[in-house]
C-alpha cells in the first residue's frame, strides 16, 4: 500500500473539517478526490503531505508520516497545491528542477538522473517548449502546467495534486489525465482532486467522494457517480451517458431543495 489513512480528523477554528476519514491507495491507482466546495479535499491532501495538523494515522509506504523528516517526506510525496501563481523570475527549467532538491546534497549540481527527471516532467506536461521562458511571464494555464511539472519531477511514489486541471484548456486537461495515468505504475500512485465529473469518471480508477468533511462514498466511478448521489451530495441534476470513450457526465441543473 502506498498511502494508508486511518481515522483522519481535522478541526479548524472549532469546526470539524474532516471527520473520521479512512482510505488507502495502492500502487498503480489514480484516485479522484471529489466533493463540493468546502467538503475538505484540500485539507485531506494537506494532511497527507504533513502540512496540516490532524488526528489519526497516515502511513506512507509503510512508514508513519508524522515521524518522517521533511526531506524524507519530500522523497515519498509530491504535493501540488491549489494556488498556482509563480511570483519570481526563474526559468521554467530551473523551477521544475526544484523538484529534484530532496534528492541532492546542498550545493551540488544536477546529475544525469535529475536532468532526465526534469525532461520527463516537461514532456509529460507539454512544457518542453517553455523550458527557457521566465515562469512568471507565462499564462495562468501554462504556469499551472509548469508547477505540475515541478511536482512530477520529484518522482515520488505518491503524487498529491489539488485541482491540477483547473484553468487548463480541454486538450491539456486530457494530456494531464493521461500523464497522471502514466505516472501511476506498479510502484507509484496519484491522488487528484477534481471538479470535472467526466474527467474523474474517465481517468480515475476509484473515486473518493467527500461531503461536509465525511466520506460519502468510495469505489469505481460508475458505482459512485450516480444521478442520485450527485443530487444528494452536489445538489445537481446530471445527464449521464455511457459512450465508447467512457462515461460522460453533464450537470444540467440544480435539484430543487
Ligand atoms: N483555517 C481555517 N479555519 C476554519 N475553517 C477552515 C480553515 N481552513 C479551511 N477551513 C474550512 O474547512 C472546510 C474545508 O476546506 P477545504 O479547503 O479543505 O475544502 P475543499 O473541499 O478543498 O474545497 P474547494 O473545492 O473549494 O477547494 C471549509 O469549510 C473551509 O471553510
Amino acid at each position: 500500500m502506498i498511502l494508508d489513512i486511518r481515522k483522519l480528523s481535522v478541526t479548524l477554528s472549532r469546526h470539524k473539517v474532516l471527520d473520521d476519514i479512512s482510505l488507502d491507495i495502492a500502487a498503480g491507482e489514480v484516485i479522484g478526490l471529489l466533493g463540493p466546495n468546502g467538503a475538505g479535499k484540500s485539507t485531506l491532501m494537506r494532511a497527507a503531505a504533513q502540512l496540516q495538523d490532524y488526528d489519526g494515522t497516515i502511513v506512507v509506504e509503510g512508514r508513519n508520516a508524522a515521524s518522517l523528516s521533511a526531506n524524507a517526506m519530500a522523497r515519498l510525496i509530491a504535493y501540488l497545491p491549489q494556488t498556482r501563481t509563480i511570483g519570481w523570475r526563474i526559468t521554467v527549467r530551473d523551477l521544475v528542477g526544484l523538484g529534484r532538491l530532496p534528492f541532492r546534497s546542498y550545493g551540488t549540481s544536477l546529475n544525469q538522473g535529475d536532468r532526465e527527471a526534469i525532461d520527463m516532467a516537461l514532456r509529460l506536461t507539454d512544457t518542453t517548449h517553455l523550458a527557457d521562458r521566465i515562469a512568471s511571464e507565462l499564462s495562468g494555464g501554462e504556469q499551472a502546467r509548469v508547477l505540475t511539472a515541478r511536482a512530477v519531477a520529484q518522482t515520488t511514489p505518491l503524487l498529491v495534486a489539488d485541482e491540477p486541471a483547473s484553468g487548463l484548456d480541454p486538450a491539456h486537461q486530457i494530456l494531464l489525465m493521461q500523464a497522471l495515468r502514466r505516472l501511476a505504475t506498479q510502484k507509484r500512485a496519484v491522488l487528484v482532486s477534481l471538479h470535472d465529473l467526466t474527467l474523474a469518471a474517465r481517468w480515475c480508477d476509484r473515486i473518493v467522494l467527500l461531503d461536509q468533511g465525511r466520506l460519502a462514498a468510495q469505489g469505481r466511478p460508475a458505482e459512485i457517480l450516480t444521478r442520485e448521489r450527485l443530487a444528494s451530495v452536489y445538489g445537481i441534476q446530471t445527464h449521464i451517458e455511457q459512450t465508447e470513450s467512457g462515461l460522460i457526465l453533464s450537470p444540467t441543473g440544480l435539484v430543487e431543495r
